[in-house]
């Protein structure tokens, strides 16, 4: 903690009520810089409150030296934000990100720009630059939805990034569901419940993360209803993002679910492998990294859960090349990754694929491997061979052994079979879909 801080900190634990000072100083962190001292809010209504109810306290209480106290700037951010950029490995660079605007909490790593597009969130980024360019006037709210790690975040950061560029004045709010609900709690208790709905129907935008949290609350649903709907009448923007379709969210009111889907739902689907690599290749980019296709496609055809995870893999290969001085080549990513691949390996094999294909479609793994030809037994049969070349490094008359001791060309007319299928037959794509879920998770 700065020297500064922790002074004044334990001059105002004497000057204010106990519970004032954990609500309101406690969470605030510093960073020294220079002759500035930046405290850091967890949000704009923690600021806002400190600002008008205590900075009179803080200001007297700072230290002083020979050149007077420092200068005192509040601002929204977590000390984390402001020292390590969230969106790059490097410690030493980047400090120009650290000045965002003082009423934003955006993340400026997450644009439209660094987001790589793929046919799994197409729609979901069309609609939230449509969304960006419109405010409050194309669709409102967005409701962004799909499993964790896909770009949700991202997303409704870029958004508000691209409010904040096009009208500097915009008050956009980004806020985690849970911020609200513990924000909201803390108005009560304060008696400033009014200040708190004030201040968020008051915003621009107000970008709402994860709100499957509110499930359960109804408190905070009753007031977040209240809240939403004065800013859909005062054509203010909405975005919210959920792991679930609205009507999907148990614990949820029905009033909510609802209103949820007026405006447009859109989801994000699990990344294809050609978006996974152009991802890989994006964020070394942006990190300033060198990183070979051919390590991007092993990497990418590894790790297929989420995109969080394929930057976690990421993030190793470039630490440890970064501590070794080595250059990234197949070999070394291998290496890096090789406890995470040896865990896959164990669950990822073509005996459990023909185990997983077979109980999905109900019929035996013998079937699998016999001579039948009924369409009920080579479809899933086609499935299996097409999985166990995606998701195992076996090569075609290898996978072909597996199957009964079959030809490589049966293989490859399998994989190029359930390619076609995929494109024309939607159940077919969404069994091949759920089958690689159940795979690889
Ligand atoms: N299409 C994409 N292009 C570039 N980066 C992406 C893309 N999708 C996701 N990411 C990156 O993956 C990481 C995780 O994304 P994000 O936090 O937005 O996921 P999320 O869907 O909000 O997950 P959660 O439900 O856990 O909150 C981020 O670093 C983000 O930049």
């Amino acid at each position: 903690m700065s020297d500064l801080w922790n002074q004044c900190i334990q001059k105002l634990e004497h000057e204010i009520p106990p519970q004032d000072f954990n609500t309101w100083i406690r969470p605030l962190q510093a960073v020294e810089n220079g002759g500035e001292l930046h405290l850091l809010a967890p949000n704009q209504f923690v600021l806002d409150w400190v600002r008008d109810h205590f900075i009179d306290h803080i200001e007297q209480a700072l230290p002083r030296n020979g050149n007077g106290a420092p200068r005192l700037i509040l601002e929204v951010g977590t000390r984390q934000e402001a020292e390590v950029p969230p969106d790059r490995p490097d410690f030493g660079a980047a400090r120009a990100r650290r000045k965002k605007p003082a009423t934003s909490n955006l993340n400026p790593a997450f644009t439209f720009d660094t987001f790589v597009e793929g046919k799994s969130n197409q729609f979901a980024k069309a609609a939230a630059m449509q969304v960006a360019e419109n405010v409050g006037q194309a669709y409102n709210p967005l409701f962004i939805y799909g499993g964790v790690g896909l770009g949700k975040t991202h997303l409704m950061h870029a958004i508000g990034n691209l409010i904040v560029a096009r009208n500097a004045k915009a008050n956009v709010v980004y806020l985690h569901s849970e911020r609200f609900v513990s924000d909201m709690v803390t108005a009560l208790q304060h008696n400033a419940i009014n200040a708190f709905k004030e201040y968020y129907r008051s915003v621009d935008a107000l970008l709402v993360d994860d709100i499957q949290f509110f499930a359960g609350k109804e408190r905070s649903q009753e007031e977040f209803f209240h809240t939403f709907n004065t800013l859909l009448e005062n054509k203010h923007q909405v975005v919210l993002t959920c792991d679930r379709y609205p009507k999907e969210i148990e614990g949820l009111e029905e009033r909510l679910k609802s209103r949820f889907g007026w405006g447009l739902p859109v989801a994000i689907e699990p990344p294809d492998l050609e978006t996974r690599v152009a991802i890989l290749m994006k964020k070394a980019q942006q990190w300033g990294v060198e990183l070979p296709e051919e390590v991007a496609f092993f990497i990418g055809k590894r790790i297929r859960s989420n995109v969080r995870e394929l930057e976690g893999a990421l993030r190793r290969v470039t630490a440890r090349a970064q501590f070794t001085g080595e250059p990234i080549t197949l070999a070394f990513a291998k290496e890096a990754l090789r406890d995470l691949i040896a865990v896959q390996d164990k669950l990822i094999n073509v005996e459990n694929i023909q185990k997983t294909v077979a109980e999905y479609y109900k019929i035996r793994v013998s079937d699998l491997l016999s001579n039948k030809r009924t369409r009920s037994i080579t479809r899933p049969r086609q499935i299996a061979m097409a999985l166990a070349k995606e998701l195992t490094n076996h090569s075609l008359p290898e996978i072909g052994e597996y199957f009964g001791g079959r030809d490589h060309t049966t293989v490859l007319h399998a994989c190029r079979k359930v390619e076609e299928l995929k494109e024309a037959d939607s159940k077919i794509a969404e069994d091949y879909a759920t089958l690689l879920h159940l795979l690889t998770n």
